[in-house]
């Protein structure tokens, strides 16, 4: 350990001749040393200042040899920073009481008369610890800011809608408990919402949210990307590596897209939830995993089972809470409280005045059978807002690629109101219009990129 480095050091002795060579010598180690021969001033000194480090003697002079004041002091540090790093002196080198002393809570021991090297070696090493203890506890202080702040600033609408009045109330009642939950719905019916909301709502919403896009991740890079891994354990990997499952520890881990994922990974990931305990790549040391698991998917999860597509095993296992998230053409009647709330945000995000609907785009959106649901309102609102010079936005303010309504391009709908076919021919216009550029016409269409190649695979386009 370097000159200075143990910090500030506090010596409780009532030896004077023990303080004086404490500080002769741990002067050139410490920032600061502080010497006290009444442990009566102990609780007085914590409330003032702050120590790296106590050295603490055992035996007071009223009680030789028991060593019983020592604990008592030692106790009444911890209890007023747990995490004080103690090194107690003993004079008669007396094992047993040591031992005691470090089940009480002591960092280490040291015997007087002391060897100055040996008294500073131990010294560094309780520093070290006190460095990391730190260290965990502005960790775990960042974590529990971050955290907080991922979690707030997104703004739920519930909607007043009979589809999903009840959801909600049974999202206030599970939230609470640790149930492991399985969200069903289409695309940007807002299940990522919703994990983010029962998250919030839970004894957990101090603990850090980790989303994993089951979607995105390939087979190879499965395991190391959700277990983690070992420096060396492959090619690539340069440095130990904290899988996705291991850092939502403590908090709540969002499986979305889980019905993508192959029997391999199906077989993996269900032996992790069954044993609650990841094995890095690279390691065999099982760690144990507190978390709870929310998954999502818009596949028809018990179709795939019968089809032996998607293990019945791991559909029992996520699914003890099934809660399902109506399309947004279920629930037309929240559409002014979605519009509501999208036109503020845009309004902000652009510095224009708020717009509101006009009755005859309202009229517009509710005759619309929305493919894309809430994401695909949100990008029309979006786009209304930029295009539009007028406060208040009328039925030409929009334009759908698959509407079936009176404005609708008649391509699509005077030959069909099947929503599948609209969506295809939706999907195959805005490939169209963007020259076959995915990011710019899953935007189009209110889509993320997954889920517009999921359905060109579906459409086989
Ligand atoms: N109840 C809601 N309140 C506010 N915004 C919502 C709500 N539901 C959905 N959204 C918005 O719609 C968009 C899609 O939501 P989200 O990503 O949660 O849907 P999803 O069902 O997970 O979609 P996907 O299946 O495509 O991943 C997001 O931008 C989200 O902010």
């Amino acid at each position: 350990m370097e000159e200075q480095n143990l910090g500030r050091i506090l010596v409780i002795d009532d030896n004077e001749d023990v303080l004086f060579s404490a500080k002769m010598l741990l002067r050139r180690h410490a920032k600061e040393v502080v010497m006290e021969k009444n442990p009566k001033k102990i609780p007085f000194l914590l409330s003032n200042e702050d120590f790296d480090l106590i050295l603490l003697d055992m035996n007071f002079s009223q009680d030789i040899t028991s060593g019983q004041e020592g604990f008592y002091w030692l106790k009444e540090i911890l209890k007023y920073d747990p995490s004080a790093v103690v090194v107690m002196i003993t004079a008669f080198g007396d094992v047993e009481m040591a031992v005691r002393a470090l089940k009480e809570g002591a960092t280490d021991f040291v015997l007087k008369p002391w060897q100055n090297e040996k008294l500073v070696a131990t010294l560094s090493a309780a520093a070290r610890l006190r460095n990391s203890y730190r260290e965990v506890s502005q960790l775990k202080e960042v974590n529990r800011t971050l955290s907080t702040q991922l979690n707030t600033g997104r703004n739920i609408i519930q909607g007043e809608s009979q589809a999903v009045r009840q959801l909600f109330t049974i999202i206030d009642k599970v939230a609470r408990t640790d149930a492991d939950i399985l969200l069903l719905g289409e695309n940007g019916t807002g299940k990522e919402v919703i994990a983010r909301t029962i998250h919030e709502r839970s004894s957990r919403a101090d603990k850090v949210f980790v989303t994993v896009d089951m979607g995105a991740i390939t087979e190879s890079l499965f395991e190391s990307e959700l277990f983690g891994h070992k420096k060396g354990a492959f090619t690539d990997a340069k440095e130990d590596r904290v899988g996705r499952i291991e850092a939502a520890n403590g908090g709540t881990l969002f499986l979305d897209e889980i019905g993508n994922l192959s029997p391999a990974m199906q077989a993996k990931l269900l032996t992790v939830l069954q044993r609650r305990e990841v094995i890095r790549v690279g390691t065999n040391r099982p760690i144990p995993v507190n978390v709870r698991l929310i998954c999502a998917t818009n596949m028809p999860l018990k179709e795939m089972v019968q089809r032996g597509e998607f293990r019945q095993d791991l559909l029992y296992r996520i699914n003890t809470v099934e809660l399902h998230l109506p399309p947004l053409r279920e629930r037309l009647e929240d559409i002014p409280l979605f519009a509501d709330h999208f036109l503020q945000e845009y309004a902000l995000k652009y510095k224009q005045p708020v717009k509101r609907l006009g009755e005859s785009a309202l009229a517009r959106l509710r005759r619309y059978g929305w493919p894309g649901n809430v994401r695909e309102l949100q990008h029309a609102l979006e786009r209304a807002s930029i295009m539009s010079d007028n406060r208040e936005l009328q039925s030409e303010d929009f334009f759908f690629l698959s509407e079936e309504g009176p404005a609708a391009a008649p391509a699509v709908t005077a030959q069909t109101l099947d929503l599948d076919d609209l969506e295809r021919e939706a999907v195959q216009r805005a490939l169209q219009k963007h020259d076959g550029n995915i990011s710019k016409a899953a935007k189009e269409l209110g889509l993320s990129r997954g889920a517009l190649y999921r359905r060109l695979e579906k459409y086989e386009l």
